[in-house]
């Protein structure tokens, strides 16, 4: 039996058993006038994996940055609809962006360590944010937890740059859970890595939901296969302005999304048919 059929096996009947982490309520978003992504309804579940699929610019990743509040800095940018973190109001006034990214994480497509050393990249959050634990322990519990630990902590000095992109990766990874968030995003967190490195991240995931909720853009679908328990397929349709708006077509367990979508065009892309 194949890892993803394990997987699918193994989780087939938890997906309803567990809370809902992120509650999206008829989201409309827009930059300035465009309107991006129109009515999506969804619920992110918690410690399980999540995964966001669809063409290009059917704007999957303009969703996964609202979760943590990211497209803020945009000129622009803002929504129509609701998101709710733990049934509380992500856009409320009364709630502080910074504390929104800290306890809602995210992981980039290219990996981006800091210009410091692998220490610092992980202990730098932590001082900012004032911590008052010891920072060896943080540290070398992060890198555990990102399976970097044995192979990074004889050179804790040396600069993070100066690891492979796939141990960048997992040191970026380190520091995302090193403020202690509840949820990590990752935008196409392996489409920089090569096969054996993103089979390490990839096996990562399947540890770290134990402990996180996970949300997860990717273009490659057996990725999604393989790591994620529900899958949403989303799509654009063109407008009568030229442009293009995203929308979501399908949102299910993964297996049922790739074996037995609803919706046709699920069928054709996950089928390779069109995207
Ligand atoms: N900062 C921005 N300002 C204006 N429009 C934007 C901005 N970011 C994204 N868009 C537009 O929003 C739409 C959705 O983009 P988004 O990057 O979220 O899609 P995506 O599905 O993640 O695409 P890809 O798979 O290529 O990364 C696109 O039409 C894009 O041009």
């Amino acid at each position: 039996m194949s890892y993803s059929q394990q997987n699918t096996q193994r989780d087939r009947f938890a997906v309803e058993e567990t809370e809902t982490v992120l509650r999206v309520e008829k989201l409309d978003i827009y930059y300035s006038k465009f309107l991006a992504v129109q009515d999506v309804t969804m619920d992110i579940p918690k410690n399980r994996v999540t995964a966001f699929i669809g063409p290009s610019g059917c704007g999957k990743s303009t969703l996964l940055r609202c979760f943590n509040r990211l497209n803020d800095l945009i000129d622009g940018f803002h929504i129509d609809g609701k998101i709710y973190y733990h049934n509380q109001d992500l856009y409320d006034k009364s709630i502080d962006p910074v504390e929104v990214r800290r306890r809602i994480g995210m992981v980039f497509q290219k990996p981006n360590p800091f210009p410091k050393s692998i220490y610092d990249n992980i202990a730098y959050g932590a001082r900012v944010n004032g911590y008052k634990g010891n920072l060896d322990e943080l540290v070398e519990r992060s890198l555990q937890k990102a399976a970097l630990w044995d192979e990074v902590k004889d050179k804790l000095k040396q600069n993070g740059l100066a690891l492979s992109g796939g141990q960048q990766q997992r040191l970026c990874i380190a520091r995302a859970i090193a403020t202690n968030p509840d949820v990590v995003l990752m935008d196409e967190p392996c489409s920089a890595l090569d096969p054996i490195s993103t089979l390490k991240v990839e096996e990562l995931m399947h540890q770290l939901k134990e402990n996180y909720t996970i949300v997860i853009v990717t273009h490659n679908m057996q990725q999604a296969t393989r790591v994620a328990d529900m899958t949403a397929f989303f799509n654009a349709k063109a407008t009568d302005k030229g442009g293009k708006q995203g929308y979501l077509v399908e949102y299910d367990r993964t297996e049922n999304i790739f074996q037995n979508p609803q919706q046709e065009s699920t069928r054709d892309y996950v089928s390779g048919r069109f995207g």
